[in-house]
């Protein structure tokens, strides 16, 4: 039971500990590091869509600025146009330095008030004299101001948009306008503008017109396509700025930022791939780990520290407890050092339960040892100190005790005062023994007297002394008690202490025949006290 409750008591307290301690060092360490990631990837993506929303913001004002800034050019030639507007040379030379003067138009158009071309730059479009009903002339026409057309396939099949303005004479009539053509799908002012932006890890942006046609897109095949169902089209289309998480029709997850263009409704994407985006977290994960990692293993360390600090007071007092039995096992127990309340506590339950189970130990073998009603020895141990000087080859004299006639002693006083009679005697045979001497009681009223160290004379003179003593007395209300005696002596009547008990008893019986009150030494009568 007690080396059970000790292997459970070690095994279990010291793993448990440890198991329990590094169990939660771990989960704490797993769940940082989880929070760490789910931190650092809402950082990525929160700064992502960010920086595409004010990206998509100032390119939606460069498309806005270019715009103004291509109808203050078509303004300013107007103006300069109104007062040549007969001379179709100068009409052309102007046509030539607006279409030079920057790179923002593919073409330049004069047209009279009813749509018939009158000059175009490059000179060499074959449009002189043509009467162009296209979406952006007509609108122009109609309009008698500054437009931006939406785009629209043109009479030489080029899908292009026309700025356009009014030519009005100083007399405010109305005699023609003046276009400027940005071929779409083609080498036009919107990549200078927005091409250089684009990025190489799969980031890119679009610009697409109310009818949510790809104005620009960095794949040039796909400009004038028609963009179906797209939420971040649909908001910016509405007129907002702003930024999300949405799926692009390729199904790639996207974090894109956009925002109109304020005076034409077109609007601009700028977009990044999640997974691009998500690109850094791995290094910085690892960055993470890589900073935490000591600490964790110094955390671990500290934790098996005070685990076996913990466990090692009750894990030297369940090994000690294993030899419960052992005299020694309570100083054992005193120098643990059970420097926490609840091992000190065990300490002093298991020293009272030792104390109480020695106690109790002792008690168990006195109670085997002696005799209840006299004190003196019982049967088992005459047999084991014989066993023992047989063992030393030790010389000793073996006396029967048997006291006479007590049948009817207690026929007629009564068992109580037989029992007195016994332990009066008893006090007597101690008194006239030596304190080196076993005295037992191996029967009813039969005793045995154990005497080492001695010549078979001196048992005799003992016996005899003894004898004598017990008949000289009374007791009462019995009177005088007298005992026969039988003695023997090893090795001097027997070498063997079983023949030496045989030879004693022999003798007693011999001085009982001989008419008892005396004493009879093995084989002969030595001595007749009547
Ligand atoms: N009071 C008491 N009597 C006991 C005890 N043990 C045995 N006796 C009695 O001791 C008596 C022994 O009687 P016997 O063996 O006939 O021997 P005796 O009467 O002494 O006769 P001899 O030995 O021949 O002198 C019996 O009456 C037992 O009942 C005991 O513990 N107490």
């Amino acid at each position: 039971m007690n080396r059970v409750l000790a292997s459970v008591f070690r095994v279990d307290l010291h793993r448990l500990i440890l198991l329990m301690a590094v169990s939660v060092a771990l989960f704490t360490l797993a769940n940082g590091l989880y929070a760490s990631y789910r931190v650092q990837r809402q950082i990525l993506i929160d700064n992502t869509l960010e920086s595409n929303r004010a990206y998509a913001v100032k390119l939606a004002a460069i498309t806005q600025n270019f715009l103004d800034e291509a109808h203050q050019q078509l303004a300013y030639s107007a103006a300069m146009a109104a007062g040549q507007f007969g001379s179709r040379e100068r009409l052309q030379r102007e046509a030539e330095r607006l279409h030079r003067q920057s790179d923002n138009f593919n073409s330049v158009l004069f047209f009279d008030a009813s749509g018939r071309v009158l000059v175009t730059a490059p000179e060499t479009l074959p449009l002189r004299d043509q009467v162009l009903n296209t979406p952006g002339v007509s609108e122009a026409l109609l309009e008698r101001r500054l437009l931006v057309s939406q785009p629209y396939v043109s009479t030489l099949g080029n899908l292009l948009v026309f700025i356009s303005a009014p030519v009005i004479d100083g007399t405010g009539r109305y005699l023609g306008l003046v276009g400027g053509t940005i071929y779409l799908k083609q080498q036009n002012v919107l990549h200078s503008l927005l091409g250089e932006q684009y990025y190489r890890d799969g980031s890119y942006l679009y610009v697409v017109d109310y009818t949510r046609r790809l104005l620009y897109h960095p794949e040039i095949t796909r400009v004038g396509e028609q963009i179906g169902a797209n939420q971040v089209i649909d908001a910016v289309l509405r007129g907002q700025v702003g930024q999300m998480s949405a799926r692009n029709s390729q199904g790639t997850d996207m974090l894109a930022g956009y925002a109109a263009v304020p005076e034409t409704g077109w609007g601009v994407v700028v977009q990044r791939p999640l997974h691009a985006a998500l690109a850094p977290l791995d290094a910085l994960m690892l960055d993470v780990l890589r900073n935490t990692l000591p600490l964790a293993l110094l955390t671990m360390l500290f934790i098996w520290w005070f685990a076996r600090l913990v466990s090692l007071p009750l894990q030297q007092l369940a090994d000690h407890v294993r030899e419960l039995e052992q005299p020694t096992v309570a100083g054992y127990i005193r120098g643990v050092h059970s420097w926490y309340f609840e091992s000190a506590e065990l300490k002093r339950a298991l020293l009272v339960g030792i104390d109480l189970l020695h106690q109790r130990i002792s008690q168990l073998a006195r109670d085997v040892q002696l005799d209840p009603l006299t004190g003196l020895c019982n049967r088992r141990v005459s047999e084991n100190v014989l066993a023992t000087w047989q063992a030393e080859q030790r010389v000793f004299a073996a006396v029967f005790l048997d006291i006479d006639w007590f049948k009817q002693i207690n026929d007629t006083y009564g068992h109580d005062i037989g029992d007195q009679v016994l332990q009066h005697l008893a006090r007597l045979i101690r008194e006239c023994t030596r304190d080196v001497d076993v005295l037992c009681r191996t029967g009813g009223e039969e005793f045995l007297i154990l005497l080492p160290d001695i010549t078979p004379d001196a048992a005799l003179l003992i016996a005899e002394r003894l004898c004598r003593q017990i008949a000289r007395g009374t007791i009462d209300p019995v009177g005088q008690v007298t005992v026969s005696l039988g003695v023997a002596h090893c090795p001097f009547h027997a070498s063997e202490a079983g023949a030496v008990l045989k030879a004693a008893d022999r003798a007693m019986y011999q001085a009982k025949r001989s008419g008892r009150n005396r004493v009879a030494v093995a084989r002969t009568v030595l001595h007749d006290i009547a």
